[in-house]
């Protein structure tokens, strides 16, 4: 059995004290389960920066691209907001996400039974809900040029960002979507604004003809996102999978978030193309949610998410399904016996921190 070789980026906030959660279940798969992952970690975001005033250095760079995997906790935080734009905490993120062509980030909102009580929305709404956000990763607003501000000479200054896709970003990352919905319920919506964006428009017709041309078989739906917003927390159960550019699922990926209770409990894989030779994907996989200052330090920061990412990580990576099976299998069961982290506690229920989440969900899956 070959070494997988994972690299480790806890980060800042409550991405470290995700990532021990992780850690601690690596070790006692190696050590119960005969598994053999061999872990190195490194800096990314704030903690970076002060390291070696770069948000990632090259080194940790050059490692995440030889990796099997990498494994991502959350970055930034009040402490770095007056660094400069280009050394800011989340263009580590942004880098790995772009040198390591990560354009299919699969976004899972599952409303486990246990947590059908806890959501914002009322029960009906959100029990047995399952569907998957599929948005594009490495182009549109977040990378697109010019991206920057310009001094208009007179008091006035003007904040350019630019929303760019070409038709293999979106066909690439549409066959992804349909790939997906053919193991699911076969059904996409298409989410982009054609009414007031000509990159809206390209996005409809390509993934139209994407459609038409390899997966007539799949049900294919369009909506303009911002009503995509609204049917989400209106009637999520309509959709299976949703793809979309990569603000709107930014945003919309956000939204599904409080359907599954909590930000605390989605995870996320982002992956790159299968090398033409080997197969492989490269990949990283980290929590939905961000460095959460507000409740850094306390040890209460829910760990679902980024132990939920890890069980994409032996899924997508590694194909160890059975295992990924057992993990959510167990994280269900946990919240079955009630145990609650603050963020999706309920009265009756009993409250614990991280470590103790953490615990109760690796003993589950050791069984
Ligand atoms: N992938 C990443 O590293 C991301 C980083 N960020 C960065 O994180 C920092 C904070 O951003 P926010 O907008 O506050 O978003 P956030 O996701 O960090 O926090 C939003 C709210 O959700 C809560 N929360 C988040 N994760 C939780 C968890 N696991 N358990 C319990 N509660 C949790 C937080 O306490 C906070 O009240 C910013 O610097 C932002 O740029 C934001 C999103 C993603
Ligand atoms: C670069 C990240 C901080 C942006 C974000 O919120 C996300 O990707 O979820
Ligand atoms: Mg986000």
């Amino acid at each position: 059995m070959a070494t997988k070789h994972l690299f480790l980026l806890p980060g800042d906030g409550i991405g470290p004290e995700a990532m021990a959660e992780v850690k601690k279940l690596i070790a006692a798969m190696n050590e119960k389960l005969g598994s053999d992952f061999a872990t190195d970690e490194g800096l990314v975001g704030g903690c970076a920066y002060d390291a070696h005033g770069a948000a990632i250095s090259d080194a940790d760079m050059a490692k995440a691209m030889a990796a099997d995997a990498v494994l991502f906790g959350a970055v930034g935080g009040p402490k770095w907001d007056a660094v400069p734009y280009e050394v800011r905490p989340e263009a580590g993120l942004l880098r790995l996400r772009k040198d390591m062509e990560l354009f299919a980030n699969l976004r899972p909102a599952i409303c486990y039974p246990a947590l059908a009580a806890s959501s914002s929305l009322k029960q009906e709404v959100v029990e047995g809900l399952d569907i998957l956000i599929v948005r594009e990763l490495t182009g549109g607003i977040y990378f697109g040029e010019p991206k920057q501000i310009i001094d208009l000479g007179n008091g006035q200054k003007r904040g350019i960002d630019t929303q760019v896709y070409d038709t293999f970003e979106i066909e690439r990352i549409s066959g992804v979507a349909f790939e997906l919905a053919r193991t699911r319920k076969n059904h996409v919506t298409s989410m982009e604004k054609r009414n007031v964006m000509k990159s809206g428009v390209l996005w409809n017709e390509v993934v139209t003809q994407t459609h038409k041309a390899r997966y007539s078989d799949v049900k294919l739906d369009h909506m303009l996102a911002d009503a995509g917003g609204m049917q989400l927390v209106r009637w999520p159960k309509q959709f299976d999978v949703i793809v979309t550019d990569n603000l709107f699922g930014d945003m919309l990926s956000d939204i599904a978030a409080m359907l599954t209770g909590s930000i605390g409990m989605l995870p996320s894989a982002s992956l790159g193309a299968p090398d033409a030779k080997t197969k492989k994907r490269k990949a990283l996989y980290e929590p939905v949610h961000g460095s959460a200052p507000d409740i850094a330090g306390k040890g209460i920061a829910n760990p679902i998410a980024m132990i939920a990412s890890f069980a994409m990580c032996l899924r997508y990576s590694f194909g160890m399904v059975d295992e990924a099976d057992r993990l959510e299998g167990a994280i269900a069961a946990v919240l079955d016996q009630g145990l609650r982290t603050k963020d999706i506690f309920s009265p009756g229920m009993t409250g614990v921190g991280t470590v103790e989440m953490g615990d109760a969900i690796i003993a589950k899956f050791l069984g």
